[in-house]
């Protein structure tokens, strides 16, 4: 059972700020906080109006001061958690914030669980489980087009998506049901075409969101993206050019690199982690060594190579047989150095790797970095989308859910051709109108409910 209980937490970041954020929720919130709240006005925040803001010092039992501060009072149902809420804007340092915290706790609130305040706005009904898991998605976003996906959802965009299709799933239920409880009654049942169409229609609205989550997923996680190639062949530089700043060491020494250096850049809203890797060649230097393995275990667990070759110096025997190891991998080959005299036979990579996009850069004087990440932009979302609708399946939850429930709407449709009875139709239309439940939470377990709050941050 749920107790409402009063929790507090600091709800800003832990370290040192400009100010700080002390949240109290609950049904003694602004009893326990007036208890160490002295106003410069001497008011009570007893008395104040909800949404309205004070400014005092917060006294230990001794009445020393221990911070000066602006306490904001909230008054339930209009609030985040929908209960009362007190927040403390003290200095942001972590003496004070604990200080301010310790005394709130010993007044009789109980440190809040990491997602505990999202969790009782959820528990509390004023947003559902995808907006809940939104507001994560929102502070994590890497990207503004992460931004305005988790927006969309904590707005309610997949809520209302998902809300269509339950209660298309519904009314179709209550339909079949009538006819199965009441065969006597009037109720006409569903032809045949009738049935499988209105099925077709529901299970097409399930397909149309799992379409999205290919791109959904790559907005949130972002891909994986290792510039590998042989010793001095400008990787470090071209990582560089990227960033457009000077992120990596660059000499004319090959070896230089010896360990991986990641960076995320944002391409199209795309979040892309590059990875310089280490020249990979044949090598007795111990450190080298350890350099080259771990490039070639990057090599193989990225999203995507970017494969660079030097053509002033032409393609080598190490060249080709990296570019051999990357045939069966998303990759980009990048002709570098082509500000110098170019010996690089442009036929003889095509014939090796026959798909790969090549683009001609020359890393140290940024050219050729705008149309790589064109390159890159397309290969990701395959010349489809940009900025179409915001509504995207980013969460792997919702995403087996949706596949659970496309699951379903197809047994329903063999059931139906073997023209079994309607209860056995019902039966897999419930399991599906219950997956695709569990996105916003109406039909959910209480232990996944606390696994995804415990996946948030403290104070949030
Ligand atoms: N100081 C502070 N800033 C914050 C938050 C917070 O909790 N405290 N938020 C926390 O993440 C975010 C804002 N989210 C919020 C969402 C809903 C309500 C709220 O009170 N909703 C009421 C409507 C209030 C009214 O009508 O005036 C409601 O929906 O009933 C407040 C903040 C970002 N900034
Ligand atoms: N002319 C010219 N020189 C380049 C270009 N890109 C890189 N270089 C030079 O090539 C040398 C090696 O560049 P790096 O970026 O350090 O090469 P790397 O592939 O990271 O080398 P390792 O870390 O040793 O594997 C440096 O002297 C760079 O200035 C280019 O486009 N044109
Ligand atoms: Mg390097």
């Amino acid at each position: 059972m749920y107790v409402k209980d009063t929790i507090a937490a600091i709800s800003t970041a832990i370290g040192e700020g400009g100010i700080g954020i002390i949240r109290v929720s609950g049904p003694e919130a602004i009893e326990i906080v007036n208890k160490i709240f002295r106003s410069i006005r001497g008011k009570s925040l007893l008395e104040v109006d909800s949404y309205t803001a004070h400014y005092g010092h917060i006294v230990d039992s001794t009445e020393e001061i221990i911070d000066e501060v602006i306490t904001l009072v909230m008054k339930s149902p209009k609030t985040y958690t929908t209960e009362d809420i007190v927040e403390i804007n003290c200095h942001g340092g972590m003496v004070p914030l604990r200080k301010v915290l310790d005394l709130i706790l010993k007044e009789g609130a109980r440190l809040a669980d990491p997602g505990e305040f999202t969790k009782r706005a959820f528990l509390n009904g004023r947003i559902d489980l995808a907006q809940a898991e939104a507001i994560i998605d929102l502070i994590r976003s890497q990207t503004e087009t992460g931004l305005r996906v988790a927006m969309n959802q904590l707005e309610g965009g997949l809520s209302q998506k998902v809300g269509e299709i339950r209660q298309d799933l519904i009314k179709l239920l209550a339909h079949l049901e009538a006819t199965i409880d009441f065969p006597e009654d009037e109720i006409e049942d569903f032809n045949s075409d009738e049935l499988s169409d209105r099925i077709d229609g529901i299970a097409k609205k399930v397909e149309k969101l799992l379409r999205t989550s290919q791109k959904g997923k790559i907005l949130k996680e972002g891909i994986e993206t290792a510039i590998i190639g042989r010793p001095n062949v400008g990787k470090s530089s071209l990582l560089n050019a990227l960033l457009r700043e000077k992120r990596a060491i660059v000499t004319e020494i090959p070896g230089t690199t010896r360990d991986i250096i990641e960076e995320v850049i944002n391409i199209d809203g795309i979040p892309v982690k590059i990875i310089d890797t280490a020249g990979i060649r044949d090598t007795e230097d111990i450190v080298e060594k350890i350099g080259v393995e771990r490039s070639e275990e990057f090599l193989n667990r990225a999203d995507l190579v970017l494969l660079v070759l030097d053509a002033h110096q032409g393609i080598t025997a190490e060249d080709r047989k990296l570019m051999g190891s990357i045939k069966e991998k998303d990759a980009v080959i990048i002709a570098n150095k082509l500000d110098l005299d170019s010996k690089l036979d442009f036929t003889e990579i095509e014939e090796i790797l026959t798909d790969k996009p090549i683009v001609k850069t020359a890393a140290v004087e940024n050219q050729g970095i705008d149309e790589l990440e064109d390159v890159i932009s397309n290969l990701v979302f395959s010349g489809e989308i940009k900025n179409e609708d915001q509504t995207l399946i980013t969460n792997m939850r919702h995403k087996n859910a949706l596949d659970r429930a496309y699951q379903m709407l197809l047994d329903v449709k063999k059931t139906f051709e073997l023209d079994l009875p309607n209860d056995f139709i019902t039966i897999d239309l419930r399991a599906a109108l219950e997956a695709v439940g569990e996105i916003t939470g109406d039909t959910i377990g209480e232990d996944i409910i606390d696994q995804i709050f415990a996946d948030f941050c403290l104070g949030k």
